[in-house]
């Protein structure tokens, strides 16, 4: 397992522990052994920055943090050995990229997960209003789960597909579209791009690899109408490291092939992109 948070994290199973109440621990108590999906608590040398990012939302965030280490440990999509780092690698990580993210805007979360950095955003910032797009049934229930128990039905939907299956259809700009740990740069910029509004952001967090992968994906995603990539620390003196991203506008509209071809089909009565993506979605 690394320990760069923007890297994927490992899975496999546990047992379950309902949640338990929101609590804090000394951080020199906190358990290094992998969880068995038990309750989670939040580290007192933690308390200040989570106190900042999700303010009167805490419970919520601590809500969250509980399942997370619970269905999420029990069904594999959290690993193990997450559950005593929930707080740190994942929501305080996640939650210092809302700075970046303007007053009311809509957010798209590629490769949401188990809900990272999405759910965290929308329980963060509830003037968001965000789509979690993810192709596995297995995540998707889990977030429709989470969206229900956390009371975000108000402002959060789940998407079940690819992200390259909704370029092409009627699917409603995003002012920011947010992935972590999904793809490489020029991938994730190719997938990404099309779903943001020409001015939106792609913010992808990256962590370590960034400057590399700007080096090395800058000619790729100038290629895909994107601006140059900028690299940002979010949560600086907030959150131990600060969350590296890379941030991406959205300069132009680039028409592929195979988005001229769907659109033709789409403009054709009784067929279109509607219907291939409700398909694309069973099963
Ligand atoms: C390593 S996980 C990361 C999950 C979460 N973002 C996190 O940081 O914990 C990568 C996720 O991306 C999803 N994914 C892979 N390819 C995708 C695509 N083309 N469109 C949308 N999601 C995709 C996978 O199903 C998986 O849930």
């Amino acid at each position: 397992m690394t320990n760069d948070p923007a890297a994927p994290a490992a899975s496999g199973p546990g047992g379950v522990t309902p949640p338990g109440p929101y609590q804090s621990v000394p951080s020199a108590e906190r358990s290094p052994r992998p969880s068995t999906g038990g309750p989670v608590t939040l580290p007192d040398d933690l308390v200040e920055a989570a106190g900042t990012l999700f303010g009167d939302r805490l419970p919520l965030a601590a809500a969250y943090a509980e399942l997370l280490a619970t269905e999420g440990v029990v069904r594999g999509l959290i690993g193990p050995r997450e559950a005593p780092r929930i707080w740190d690698r994942h929501l305080l990580n996640c939650a210092a990229v809302a700075e970046l993210i303007p007053t009311g805007a809509r957010v798209v979360d590629v490769g949401s997960g188990a809900g990272l950095p999405g759910l965290v955003l929308a329980v963060a910032r509830p003037d968001l209003s965000v789509v979690l797009v993810e192709p596995l049934a297995r995540r998707t229930a889990f977030l429709d789960e989470a969206v229900d128990r956390l009371g975000l039905d108000g402002t959060v939907t789940v998407q079940r597909g690819r992200a390259e299956e909704f370029a092409d259809a009627d699917f409603s700009p995003a002012d920011v579209v947010t992935a972590r740990a999904v793809a490489p740069l020029d991938r994730l910029a190719g997938w990404c791009l099309p779903l943001a509004a020409v001015g939106g952001r792609l913010v992808a967090l990256k962590g370590n690899s960034a400057p590399d992968e700007v080096a090395e994906h800058r000619d790729a995603v100038d290629r895909l109408g994107g601006g140059a990539p900028v690299v940002r620390h979010c949560g600086v003196g907030l959150v131990d490291p600060p969350t590296t991203v890379v941030e991406i506008v959205r300069e132009r509209e680039i028409v592929s092939a195979r988005s001229r071809s769907a659109r033709r089909t789409a403009a054709r009565p009784g067929s279109g992109a509607n219907a291939g993506r409700k398909r694309a979605r069973r099963g």
